[in-house]
């Protein structure tokens, strides 16, 4: 048994935490403490020891890896477990979406059990409209979606007016009554509705487990005290110097939450088992709580600082370097770089790539960046929803795939719809009556249902590309369907709805990652990972820590903290003298100068002329290559912004969007504000 086999190895402080049985437990951990191996060892020994059925635990994660690593453990003692009885294993908001589904009164809420999501983008889109069809005044339209972020608590309060005394809250209203209307809801609504029914719920969970408790936010917290019954216990574990996700809404003082809440014990995991001393000395210097975490393992090698001239220099390097480390025998999965933006990535993809190093990208794309999907999406959405009155409109008017397109009379059609006019409004149609009783095998079946073949622009440079894609799509579905043994529609239905709450993973490198590939990644995206050696890039003062509007100094150092403590025997840090990147600064940023110098091997320009000479070479190479991209961008790429109207984006990270429009010059915006769209 995993819990029998563990028990031995598990010191006195995690088997303390394991065998807890207190009305409520939060346990303050130290990073790389066993928080994972203690959270599973627990629900194990409860399940097999306990005999605690694993219908009545709730198990709480960050992601939804995390819940499937422990599905899986589970369904490995227990291969008979089915999904209902898992139904309490998730995030806060699969788990929330599980309980709607099956056990709460969903009526109550003006829904039926079969409701789909609205994702936020889509909820801000259909909050414009209604707007615009009511004629209500709002403030700001541009930046509707964070006005609405920021504001919804206070009409939720009851307040009577918004910030800016416009409709704002005359808008939240038809919201509402539309989301209920079309059956949906959005995030937000998963938690708030559900924590509103569970207080009226008599059934209560045996035991409530949160992983991760550093990044729940207040709401979470209620839907927890809605969930919790008189004898329900509660264990969390979190590490407060692990926070990354403030921006989100966590609240920092969640220990203390727990605590005065439900007047939880408090138990630490202190020792470290992942990180060599050295990389743990230097890691504490950016602890916000606490002075020091205490290791279980030798110094091991000093951390290696090194300078660059700039990101592609830096790539040829990385190329090299790990290239040599897989030939003295270290596995390429054993090995990740971290980067602070997304958008740091491509040069290494690109030189990786012709150096034929295998590597994995880990990046979540949107449906938003594929329209073809995008717009097949919201084909599925209308057939399977036929209240869904606005995905129909989008099919219909789409600017590449609407046969409406540009045209007038898709407005008066959609309100009093014929027969005959529209063939892919009548497929959409007749989609739940064809699939209701049927799998489907082929996906080339559901493509030719549709008749993509003439939607899907045949004479357009991307026709092959769109197809391939949403055949693709089309293969996940009937894959989904027949995996679940569910009919087609059923089925698509389902899937369209977790899809909204998981996203769609569109990359297929996401398919297989790690299995002997480098894993490139963001520092965010690294969390709750463990690398042998693990190289972080551009220490650079304005990159990491990045600077700017909205990012907060002691979540950047805390998000560095979580980066460098993911390498179990190898650190590498780099910094370049030209960074290349807006508000980066040259040399190396601060963060680097507060690491001890003991334990550092900082290497300097050595040798400067040899390396002057090489520099020329690959100036040429650099600037080729920089101007290549800059081309293919754009090429590619265009922007749209209420006032200033199209434009040309220059350059996109995870957090800002900067383009050029004429006549108005170049503009930076924050991608929270959604004020601008980029177009395909
Ligand atoms: N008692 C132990 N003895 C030896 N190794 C251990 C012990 N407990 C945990 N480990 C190992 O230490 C590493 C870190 O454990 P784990 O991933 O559970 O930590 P964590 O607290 O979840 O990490 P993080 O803070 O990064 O999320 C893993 O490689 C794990 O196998």
């Amino acid at each position: 048994m995993y819990y029998e086999e563990q028990w031995e190895r598990l010191n006195e402080y995690q088997r303390a935490a394991v065998l807890d049985e207190s009305p409520a437990c939060v346990v303050n951990a130290n990073v790389g403490s066993g928080k994972t191996t203690v959270l599973i060892a627990k629900i194990l020994y409860l399940h097999i020891e306990k005999k605690v059925p694993v219908r009545s635990m709730t198990v709480l994660t960050f992601t939804n890896k995390a819940a499937g690593e422990i599905r899986e453990r589970l369904l490995k003692i227990e291969p008979g477990l089915t999904d209902e009885e898992l139904a309490g294993f998730g995030t806060f908001h699969s788990v929330a979406m599980n309980f709607l589904r099956s056990s709460l009164p969903v009526e109550k809420a003006g829904r039926t059990k079969d409701f789909m999501i609205i994702e936020p983008d889509e909820e801000a889109e259909l909050a414009l409209r209604l707007a615009k069809e009511r004629k209500l005044s709002i403030k700001y339209k541009n930046r509707l979606k964070k006005r609405m972020e920021q504001e919804y608590a206070a009409f939720s309060q009851g307040k009577g007016i918004s910030r800016y005394k416009d409709d704002l809250f005359l808008l939240f209203q038809a919201l509402q009554e539309e989301k209920k209307r079309q059956n949906k809801m959005s995030f937000a609504d998963l938690i708030e509705i559900s924590t509103e029914l569970l207080k009226e719920e008599n059934e209560k969970p045996a035991w409530i487990i949160i992983d991760e408790v550093q990044d729940s936010d207040r709401k979470q917290m209620d839907f927890i005290t809605a969930l919790k019954g008189e004898q329900t216990r509660l264990f969390a574990v979190g590490d407060p110097n692990q926070l990354i996700y403030s921006w989100r809404g966590s609240v920092e003082t969640m220990f203390y939450f727990l605590k005065h809440q439900f007047g939880a014990k408090e138990l630490s995991l202190p020792v470290n088992y992942r990180s060599s001393g050295t990389i743990l000395e230097a890691a504490e210097k950016f602890l916000q709580y606490g002075n020091t975490v205490a290791g279980s393992r030798e110094a091991g090698s000093p951390i290696l600082v090194r300078n660059h001239y700039d990101a592609f220099q830096e790539a040829v390097y990385l190329a090299q370097k790990i290239r040599q480390m897989n030939e003295k025998g270290m596995d390429y999965g054993e090995i990740a770089v971290f980067y602070r933006l997304q958008s740091q990535s491509e040069i290494l993809e690109n030189v990786f790539e012709k150096e034929g190093i295998p590597f994995t990208v880990s990046q979540r794309k949107t449906l938003r960046d594929i329209p073809a999907l995008e717009w097949f999406v919201k084909v599925l959405a209308y057939a399977c929803n036929p209240e869904d009155i606005y995905a129909a409109e989008t099919v219909l008017s789409h600017p590449s795939y609407g046969e409406w397109a540009g045209k007038k009379g898709w407005k008066s059609f959609l309100a009093e719809p014929e027969e005959g006019r529209s063939r892919i409004f009548d497929r959409m149609r007749g989609f739940m009556q064809t699939f209701s009783e049927v799998q489907v095998q082929e996906p080339e079946q559901i493509y030719r249902y549709f008749l993509l073949d003439d939607y899907l622009r045949p004479n357009a440079a991307s026709f092959v590309e769109d197809r391939d894609m949403v055949l693709d799509f089309c293969k996940r579905l009937t894959g989904y369907s027949s995996e679940n043994h569910r009919p087609f529609f059923e089925g698509t239905a389902e899937f369209l709805r977790s899809s909204a709450l998981y996203g769609i993973q569109i990359l297929k490198t996401e398919e297989n990652p790690g299995r002997d590939k480098v894993r490139l990644m963001t520092l965010h995206a690294s969390k709750g990972l463990e690398f042998t050696s693990v190289f972080i890039i551009g220490v650079n003062d304005g990159l990491l820590p990045l600077a700017g509007r909205g990012f907060e100094e002691e979540e950047e150092r805390r998000l560095f903290f979580v980066g460098m403590t993911r390498a179990r025997e190898y650190l590498e840090l780099s910094y370049y003298t030209n960074p290349g990147q807006p508000r980066a600064a040259g040399g190396p940023g601060r963060y680097l100068k507060m690491l001890p110098r003991h334990l550092l091997d900082w290497e300097e320009d050595k040798t400067p002329e040899e390396k002057q000479a090489n520099l020329q070479q690959l100036r040429k190479a650099v600037s080729k290559e920089m101007n290549r991209v800059q081309v293919e961008k754009q090429e590619v790429k265009k922007v749209r912004h209420a006032r200033y109207g199209t434009g040309v984006l220059i350059s996109e990270n995870e957090m800002t969007v900067e383009a050029e429009f004429e006549g108005y010059g170049k503009k930076e915006f924050l991608k929270a504000f959604g004020e601008v769209e980029i177009l395909g």
